[in-house]
């Protein structure tokens, strides 16, 4: 493979005497990954019920290879069930060295299509708010089907500057990841196209995005709370400098260890201005040290430099506009519900504040508490889209179906993974249910594989209406 030459020539520097070693990884395979959705089953459970042989990825608790020449994941019905996400390797490292809680309110500023979010969100258990942000509305897009696929519900999914979403969480955020935009020198081995876009956009071009990236997203962070910064490449300007110039810009940054493995290698503070030792607690991933492609890796911490009583979860969290840990009232909240709403509400085993149900043009929405309000924001989605009301009537939407456990909801189609009907339901097809369903069933059913929702459908007659969404149709 032919590598631009003022690349080549930054790498000898980098690697000096291990530079050879790193070419060769060229001719050597890609690994595939797949990362266990915990917010759906445990490791140990997946395991258990994995179709096909799996390796730990040695320092990703949730991680596996899977042999992807012969194998594909993607084309069984526990991915449509979320149960996992197709990851490679090194890119699941940034999420899984955020210590993110329950509870906790967490953004994601560059985050389509999801490979981190998702992983974030299975962190927050329900709970909290995930914000996921993309400056691309397309990727977004993907972005919101990942993070409806993976049963996130305390949703909120922007598409903006990270500049723009200051104003509405001015020191908001417990956690925050920036997973930036980069150069993708990680990436040349995975994705030959890579090297084309680095002729065309190198790293000069992309740490003056980076710099303004982390200044802004830096001032959405609580004090106290932590921050996340990686990218794909191994360019110092991308890397080591960024992280120099953000603790620059914001002095109360300090860069903290993070859960460490026997292949990462240590930041390189020679390559900064300023040569800070503590530039070695970041991490840069090789493909010739590890099995996964080129990262990198730094984890700050910003400093209560103000007087702050211990414990007090909001001290130095300003609020923004409208913003509080106790949440806004949903518009539904104090008016009496549509009936069949009501009635659907009911049949679900899980608690409902009906003080977070939002009704805007008849779709019908479960707010994250402390949602922000959104006005002069681009967003997807705000909050958990539980369906919608045609009519009067309610019809249960695909984001629900894929946030519910089988056992948060009464009725439910509960199919084995070797029963045809499972594809035939991912397809779209009309499903005849007899032997599962009593004569006078009829209703909203949810349809299972091996106990984990798919979709919904409507029951009349023993037969099940096909409801699962046409746009996440299997294919043939
Ligand atoms: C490395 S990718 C993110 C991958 C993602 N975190 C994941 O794990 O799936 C970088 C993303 O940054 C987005 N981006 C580029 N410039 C941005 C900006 N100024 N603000 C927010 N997002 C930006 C791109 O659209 C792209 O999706």
């Amino acid at each position: 493979m032919k590598l631009p030459e003022a690349f080549e020539e930054k790498m000898r520097l980098l690697l000096q005497e291990e530079y050879e070693e790193y070419l060769q990884c060229f001719e050597e395979p890609r690994h595939y990954g797949l990362r266990v959705n915990t917010n759906k089953i445990s490791t140990e459970e997946f395991l258990k019920i994995a179709p096909w042989p799996l390796r730990p990825i040695p320092w990703i608790s949730n991680g596996f290879y899977y042999d992807g020449d012969h194998v594909q994941p993607a084309k069984h019905p526990y991915y449509f069930a979320g149960l996992y996400y197709l990851q490679e390797p090194s890119a699941m490292t940034p999420a899984s060295r955020l210590p993110v809680e329950p509870g906790e309110l967490v953004l994601d500023v560059c985050a389509a299509p999801g490979g981190k979010a998702t992983e974030l969100g299975a962190k927050l258990r329900g709970t909290g708010m995930l914000v996921a942000n993309d400056i691309s509305n397309s990727r977004a897009r993907g972005l919101l089907k990942n993070l409806e696929l993976s049963g996130t519900g305390n949703l909120l999914i922007t598409s903006e500057e990270p500049g723009r979403l200051l104003p509405h969480f001015p020191k908001f955020f417990d956690k925050i990841l920036i997973d930036a935009p980069c150069s993708g020198e990680g990436m040349f081995r995975k994705e030959k196209k890579m090297v084309k876009a680095w002729e065309e956009h190198g790293p000069e071009f992309f740490s003056k995005l980076q710099r303004s990236i982390v200044t802004q997203a830096a001032s959405m962070l609580r004090p106290g709370g932590m921050l996340l910064y990686s990218t794909c490449t191994f360019d110092p300007r991308e890397n080591e400098q960024i992280i120099e110039y953000l603790m620059e810009a914001c002095p109360e940054f300090e860069i903290c260890g993070m859960e460490g493995y026997e292949g990462f290698v240590p930041g390189r503070p020679e390559f900064t201005e300023g040569k800070n030792p503590e530039l070695k607690k970041t991490v840069r991933i090789f493909p010739h040290k590890m099995q996964g492609e080129g990262h990198f890796i730094a984890l700050l911490r910003k400093r209560d430099l103000a007087c702050q009583k211990p414990g007090d979860p909001d001290a130095g969290r300003t609020g923004g506009k409208g913003i509080s840990r106790a949440g806004k009232q949903g518009t539904a909240g104090k008016k009496k519900l549509p009936e069949e709403l009501d009635a659907f509400l009911g049949g679900l085993r899980t608690d409902i504040d009906p003080c977070r149900l939002e009704i805007r043009e008849d779709r019908v929405y479960y707010m994250p508490e402390g949602m922000p309000k959104l006005r002069g924001i681009r967003f997807l989605r705000s909050g958990l889209l539980l369906g919608e009301l045609k009519k009067n009537r309610f019809e249960p939407g695909q984001a629900l179906a894929m946030y519910l456990k089988k056992e948060e909801y009464e009725n439910i189609l509960d199919l084995s993974v070797e029963d045809d009907r499972v594809i035939r339901y991912l397809k779209g097809e009309t499903l005849e249910v007899e032997d599962l369903v009593s004569a006078g069933a009829k209703g909203w059913y949810l349809v299972c594989v091996d106990g984990y929702p798919l979709g919904f459908g409507k029951l009349a007659s023993q037969v099940l209406k096909n409801k699962y969404l046409p746009g996440w149709r299997w294919m043939s």
